[in-house]
């Protein structure tokens, strides 16, 4: 299974094709809705997510409701395109309004891909790079991880996430006694935060960075029960399966670190405080004392809960202004901006989730089967009884 994506931020509409669904997964455009509308939910986000209201449109792949193993096409609209298609020189422009329309980007903001993407593609006006770097593009990797999410479901395999820091604000460590109340309380807390006191915090740690025109990141944090063990594999440097999370977390826009189970800390512990130790029972076959681990040895999942977080920086465009310098004139100036996220940790949040749906969906079909949903389920069941009495 895999999938690309197309769109520019200001365009008419995002497009995704996913190749490789298998036929007999009940999908509807709902489905993948409820997904985007939680994207754009969360506190700190700019005007634009006023504009957007998220709507998938099923074009091909799907028949009364259930995929019939052919591309799926997912497009969703930019409401906001109305108001740029001179400037995206989708529409016609008046003599007048040449000069306006025309005027090109010559400030990269620091932190942001105008620089290195205007001399690597060689614009001279650098909104050709802003508008594809933008992570407006992560809507359809959240339409994407909708029809992930969907096969994992059938498949027994559940995904959460949450944020856990926001601009130094922690939350406690809330105990939760599932993936759906996980998800449930997070769905009630604006900054998608279990801890409700940290979020209140959360919060007021985004309104003091608005308003002294700053920007603040954090960490977010994805769990998934229910994966089969042994998916993934040691045997060559491409299947680890953890280092295919790692790198699809790495790939959201601003995101520069990840972590799997106790991640760094383990630098800190002796062994003897790390490792998980194995057990057995008749009911649950192989289990772990402690999940360290966050279900993953040799590049395999273990069948313990799959932990995994990612570190966002704060956003690079920013009221205060930085140094830079205009490529035209060479001349350093102070950047000033129109618009802009102050945080969007929380929406990033569930784009990790879509993201480590996305390729445990894959790693799984790898695993059990490509075609038929069906066969797939057989599959997986034949695989826990076998590694249970193993
Ligand atoms: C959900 C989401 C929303 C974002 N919103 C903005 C924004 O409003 N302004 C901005 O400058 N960057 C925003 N970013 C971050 C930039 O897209 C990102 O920093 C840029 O693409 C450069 O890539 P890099 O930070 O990974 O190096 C956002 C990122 C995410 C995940
Ligand atoms: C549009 C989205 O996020 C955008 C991501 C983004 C960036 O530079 O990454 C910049 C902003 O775009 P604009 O300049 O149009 O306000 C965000 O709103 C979205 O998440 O759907």
């Amino acid at each position: 299974m895999r999938y690309l994506t197309a769109g520019e931020s200001h365009g008419p509409q995002l497009t995704t094709i996913l190749e490789g669904v298998p036929a007999g997964l009940e999908l509807t455009a709902e489905m993948i809705n409820y997904e985007l509308q939680r994207r754009q939910k969360g506190y700190g986000r700019g005007r634009r997510m006023q504009i957007e209201k998220d709507q998938a449109q099923i074009t091909s792949g799907v028949r009364h409701g259930v995929t019939i193993g052919a591309p799926i096409a997912l497009v969703v609209q930019n409401n906001d395109f109305k108001h740029w298609q001179k400037i995206m020189g989708t529409a016609p422009i008046s003599p007048e309004e040449q000069e306006e329309v025309k005027r090109k980007i010559t400030r990269p903001r620091p932190g942001h891909a105008d620089l290195n993407g205007a001399i690597k593609y060689g614009h001279r006006d650098m909104r050709n790079v802003l508008e594809r770097s933008s992570a407006r593009e992560t809507t359809v990797r959240v339409a994407a991880g909708a029809v992930a999410k969907t096969i994992l479901s059938e498949l027994g395999v559940k995904v959460g996430g949450h944020v856990k820091e926001i601009g130094g604000v922690k939350a406690e460590n809330i105990q939760y006694n599932s993936i759906e109340e996980l998800q449930r309380i997070t769905e009630e807390s604006p900054v998608r935060c279990l801890d409700p006191e940290a979020g209140e915090k959360m919060m007021q740690a985004i309104d003091d960075a608005k308003k002294n025109g700053d920007s603040i990141g954090g960490i977010v944090e994805v769990i998934v029960e229910g994966m089969p063990i042994g998916v993934g594999s040691y045997v060559q440097y491409d299947r680890k399966l953890e280092a295919k999370l790692a790198a699809a977390v790495m790939s959201i826009n601003a995101f520069k670190g990840v972590e799997i189970g106790i991640g760094f800390e383990a630098a800190h512990r002796p062994g003897s405080q790390v490792h998980d130790e194995i057990q057995w029972n008749e009911e649950n076959g192989y289990t772990r004392r402690t999940n360290n681990a966050g279900g993953f040895e040799g590049g395999m999942t273990t069948g313990m809960p799959i932990v995994i977080r990612g570190v966002m920086k704060p956003i690079p465009t920013l009221y205060k202004p930085l140094e830079s310098v205009d490529i035209d004139t060479k001349e350093p100036f102070k950047a000033s901006i129109e618009r802009s996220d102050s945080c969007a940790v929380p929406a990033a949040s569930v784009v990790a989730e879509s993201v480590v749906a996305w390729e445990l969906a894959v790693a799984l079909l790898e695993e059990f089967g490509h075609d038929r949903m069906s066969a797939i389920k057989e599959n997986i069941e034949r695989h826990k009884e076998y590694s249970k009495n193993f």
